[in-house]
């Protein structure tokens, strides 16, 4: 420990940001190659528990703080078990670096911090660089967070290809994945600070405005935020169940924690390296099994780096309302609409159940998202960033560039080579919950209504809902909208098994809507 900070003591602040972890981590590595002593810090910035953009949902919901607190907890175990701590800050990190920095006046003073590629994200690194200027301290800002390194990228970041299958061929022509960074067993000693600054207390949930969030036995995402809980899923998924070999057939799936890998919302925080992903795999594919889906992990993967991207090329505009590619077109801003969306009560029942999931456990599947964002836009014609922001107050994995970059990809304003795509809610519906299981689960007014009937509700006889128990209007709304297309589909619905997707016919106006005001 110093105790005396002299000129010639070199001190590297680490500033943890979306990299809650110890392994494959350069800023922390980086520092301990380079200063004789390392602080390892982490700010539960107030602006990260205000308002989203526009509409003002809170920014970091119930679930997402949760899974933060639980990841700052377990960094700061994992750094004191490696001979280091974390300090743990309440308020900017403007504010914490200038308070620190005061107070190891007098040695040479390094801050270190993985860069991020979003406005509000990169308005703080500026202040950081300024405060740094201002006090000659050196700031090195660190690429992190993809599975291909930003530095290896064919092309510059203005030439990024506008199609996914673009990006992806030359990428996995050319690059190579870099390995992981090796982590020291045992980290420089932290600095001895000033009396007045204390190493902190993890806030409580209250205390970031939020409410300790009601653990559902239903959820997909029964886990914990951290690295530890990272590690052992990463484990499970490849090692445990083997679970990995079948991905690419279950990945669509809809309930139960093994259909898709779930790795998203430690991701999302840092908790996990994609490139620990990658070279595990390798390490299964040579050991277990080599196949479809274990590549189909890295492909999807990749969409993530692709929105980072993305995201880079197009800046502030894909949060504009005509998105990365400006297309111009008028978005509703329909409360009531929005609401019934929000909730779970737009009377489409493969729609409500994936909303009410959201709404229970801060997670959705990938498939959910894909429908429930195309009904939001394309049926419900709603402004897409009512649906972005929603997300990104209750999703437990919200990343930036991957949430704003696939509502641009939905509403036709991003990347989606395929110009119009709209997803129709009963085919869907029908594909991937035939049964109806999972709508049941989520619906329980529905539950009585056999087999694939479930889908449409609105097309049964009053005789089959009253057997059913069901009172459109009133204990299950009626539907917010009919899209014509979903009539043949409807029709083909049975009591058990696929439907007839030829039959019907489809009807010349785009949509129409019932009765909206009856919801409830
Ligand atoms: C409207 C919308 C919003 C979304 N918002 C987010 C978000 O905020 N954060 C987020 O991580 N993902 C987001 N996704 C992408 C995707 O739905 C989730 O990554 C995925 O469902 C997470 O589950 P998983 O980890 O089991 O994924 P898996 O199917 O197991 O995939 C493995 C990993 O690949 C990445 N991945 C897969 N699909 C995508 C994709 N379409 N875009 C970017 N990365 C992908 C994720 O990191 C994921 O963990 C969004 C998708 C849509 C349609």
């Amino acid at each position: 420990m110093l105790s005396i900070v002299k000129m010639s003591t070199k001190v590297a602040i680490c500033l943890f940001r979306n990299d809650l972890r110890y392994h494959d981590n350069e800023i922390l590595a980086l520092a301990h190659k380079s200063a004789d002593f390392v602080l390892p810090l982490y700010c539960f910035d107030s602006r990260h528990f205000e308002g989203t953009h526009h509409y003002k949902f809170p920014k970091t919901g119930a679930f997402r703080t949760q899974f933060l607190l639980e990841s700052v907890e377990d960094l700061r175990k994992t750094l004191v078990k490696h001979g280091s701590n974390l300090m743990i800050f309440h308020g900017k990190p403007e504010e914490a670096i200038f308070k620190v920095f005061k107070s190891l006046a007098g040695s040479k003073l390094t801050l270190v911090l993985q860069t991020e590629v979003t406005k509000e994200e990169m308005d703080v690194e500026k202040c950081l660089q300024k405060i740094c200027q201002e006090t000659r301290a050196s700031y090195i800002n660190i690429w992190g967070s993809t599975l291909y390194h930003k530095g290896d990228l064919p092309f510059q970041i203005n030439h990024v290809p506008d199609s996914y299958t673009g990006f992806r061929k030359d990428v996995e022509e050319k690059l190579r994945i870099r390995p992981e960074i090796t982590m020291p067993d045992k980290m420089k000693p932290v600095p001895t600070l000033a009396p007045e600054i204390s190493w902190g207390n993890l806030p409580t949930i209250e205390g970031l405005n939020s409410t300790k969030p009601i653990p559902c036995l239903s959820s997909a995402f029964p886990f914990n935020g951290g690295e530890t809980a990272a590690l052992q899923r990463l484990k499970s998924y490849l090692w445990d169940t083997n679970a990995v070999a079948q991905y690419k057939e279950t990945r669509n799936g809809l309930i139960g924690t093994e259909y898709s890998t779930k790795f998203s919302p430690w991701l999302a925080h840092g908790c996990l390296s994609p490139r620990r992903i990658h070279w595990e795999l390798e390490k299964y594919e040579l050991q277990r099994t080599k196949n479809q889906s274990t590549y189909w992990v890295r492909f999807e993967l990749l969409w993530r780096d692709y929105f980072k991207f993305v995201s880079m090329k197009y800046g502030d505009r894909i949060f504009y309302p005509n998105g990365m590619k400006g297309k111009r077109q008028q978005w509703k801003k329909d409360m009531e609409l929005f609401k019934a969306w929000q909730m779970g009560r737009t009377g489409v029942p493969f729609v409500d159940a994936n909303m009410r999931e959201l709404l229970a456990t801060g997670w959705m599947s990938n498939r959910g998202r894909q429908n429930v964002a195309s009904f939001l836009v394309k049926d419900l014609l709603l402004d897409w960033r009512l649906g972005a922001e929603w997300f990104e107050s209750l999703l437990l994995d919200h990343d930036v560039c991957s949430n704003y970059g696939n509502w641009n990809y939905v509403a036709g304003i991003g990347n989606d080579p395929r110009e119009n795509r709209k997803f129709n809610m009963i085919k869907q519906s029908m594909d991937y919950d035939l049964e109806g299981n999972y709508i049941r689960m989520w619906v329980p007014e529905l539950k009585e209504i056999p087999g694939s009937k479930i889908h449409s509700p609105w097309m049964l006889s009053s005789g089959a809902l009253s057997a059913a128990k069901i009172r459109l209007g009133d204990n299950y709304p009626n539907p917010v909208v009919v899209a014509p297309e979903w009539s043949r589909h409807q029709k083909g619905a049975k009591e058990v098994g696929r439907g007839n997707p030829k039959g019907g016919s489809q009807r010349g106006i785009d949509f129409y809507f019932k009765n909206p005001g009856s919801q409830k």
